[in-house]
């Protein structure tokens, strides 16, 4: 995703994302056990923190048709940049998994009142850590361009408004749960991220 040491690029084909896709452990992984997954049943879903895109490739990668929502302007810019690359290679497969993905720019807190889905995956900027020295570059990268996520309870509680089935929040394994905000259903727990489910009545 980063190219050289500092310049910030989404980049479908090559690096970290094609080695998920190819070796990732399909729908047995967390995240997409967390999003509803499983055989025979594939959610519609929107990513309502698109960032890096990294997350809604995955899901569409296993056969979901995925909205992607990204408020930044900059970072909607990159994603825009990458998938229009990916969508004009000579990879068939990965043509197909980016004809999966719709990506929109704006607030999730406006837009997904607008959209139908059954499933809604939410992962903010997370609060920031002691070992900041630790902290990928990438992520630093992204916190420069877009700063932290405040709303990230505002959001949630729309996104509880709005999905049919489930809404997922992807969140560091040890980390208080946002405040304002409904207990989860459940959680998938992973060894530094943890996925809260919230399933609708
Ligand atoms: C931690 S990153 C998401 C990373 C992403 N899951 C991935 O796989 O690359 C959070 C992103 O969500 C975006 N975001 C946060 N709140 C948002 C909102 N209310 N509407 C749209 N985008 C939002 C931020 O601008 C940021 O780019």
């Amino acid at each position: 995703m980063a190219r050289g040491d500092t310049e910030l690029r989404v980049d479908f084909v090559e690096g970290a994302v094609r080695h998920r896709r190819r070796f990732g452990g399909g729908r047995g992984q967390d995240l997409a056990k967390a999003m509803g997954l499983r055989a025979g049943k594939t959610p519609v879903i929107v990513d309502a923190t698109a960032g890096l895109g990294r997350d809604s490739f995955l899901l569409a990668s296993l056969g979901a048709q995925v909205t992607l929502i990204e408020r930044s302007a900059k970072m909607h810019a990159l994603l825009r940049d990458g998938m229009d690359r990916a969508a004009a290679s000579e990879d068939e497969e990965l043509r197909e998994i980016i004809g999966r993905m719709t990506l929109l720019q704006g607030d999730a807190k406006d837009l997904l009142p607008q959209l139908t889905c059954e499933a809604i995956l939410i992962d903010p900027m997370h609060p920031p850590r002691n070992k900041s020295a630790l902290v990928k570059l990438e992520l630093r990268q992204v916190r420069d361009i877009v700063g932290t996520d405040d709303d990230a309870a505002d959001l949630l509680n729309v996104a509880l408004e709005s999905a049919q089935k489930r809404v997922v929040l992807k969140w560091p394994a040890k980390a208080d749960p946002i405040s304002g905000v409904r207990p989860c259903s459940h959680q998938i727990m992973g060894k530094s991220t943890r996925y809260d489910v919230f399933m609708m009545a």
